[in-house]
């Protein structure tokens, strides 16, 4: 269902459809919503974003990313941004590519029985256009730790030319902080 959803998503994004196919999809989509609204469920106990070993975690809002390598100082695997993330001119949208590194680095945080963090901040610097519609690598990896701070760095390229650099700083949680 979410592999169909990216690509319902990627074709909004992408086509000019006639009026009457606009009509005819928009009521299937009201239709969809209306039986999934019977079936919402609270927070805890929601799937999207707990299937970890599918693309994205099954969460929408992050494009499809497949980790094939994990141990508890690093993470590599690749990713493909479609017409959904588009910014222009072929370019990924500049806000897509930080969601990216948000869940990639955030989940690497996690590895190896550490305890839950949240974000603190998350630096990117643009070194290059970002495609859409191709294999792109990604890396992250553990710059440092320090008490609650764990300090995560992360790369995407295309073949061997960087697009995108990350560093961020993701706090450990207290006990019972939100
Ligand atoms: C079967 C199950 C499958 C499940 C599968 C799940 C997979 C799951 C994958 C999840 C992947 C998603 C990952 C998304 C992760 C988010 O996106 S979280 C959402 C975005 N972030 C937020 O909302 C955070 C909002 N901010 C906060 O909550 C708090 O400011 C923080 C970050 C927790 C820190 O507050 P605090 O705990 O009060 O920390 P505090 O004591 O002030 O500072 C601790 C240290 O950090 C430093 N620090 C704190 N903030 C900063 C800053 N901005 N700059 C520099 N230093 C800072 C302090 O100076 C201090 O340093 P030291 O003095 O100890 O040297």
């Amino acid at each position: 269902m979410v592999d169909q959803l990216r690509m319902f998503l990627d074709r909004v994004a992408a086509a000019v459809p006639p009026p009457d196919l606009v009509n005819e999809i928009t009521k299937l989509a009201a239709e969809f919503n209306a039986r999934l609204q019977s079936h919402e469920v609270a927070e805890y106990n929601q799937v999207a974003g707990q299937l970890i070993d599918l693309p994205g975690r099954a969460q929408l809002l992050t494009p499809a990313y497949t980790v094939e390598e994990l141990d508890d100082q690093r993470a590599a695997g690749h990713v493909r941004f479609g017409r959904h993330h588009l910014g222009n001119n072929g370019a990924v949208h500049g806000g897509a590519i930080p969601l990216l590194f948000d869940d990639l680095l955030g989940r690497l945080a996690l590895v190896g029985g550490r305890p839950k963090s949240r974000t603190a901040y998350l630096h990117i610097d643009y070194r290059s256009i970002t495609p859409i519609d191709e294999d792109l690598q990604f890396e992250a990896w553990f710059e440092r730790e320090e008490g609650r701070k764990r300090v995560l760095r992360g790369a995407i390229r295309h073949n061997e030319r960087v697009c995108a650099e990350a560093h961020g700083l993701f706090v450990a949680l207290r006990p019972g902080q939100p």
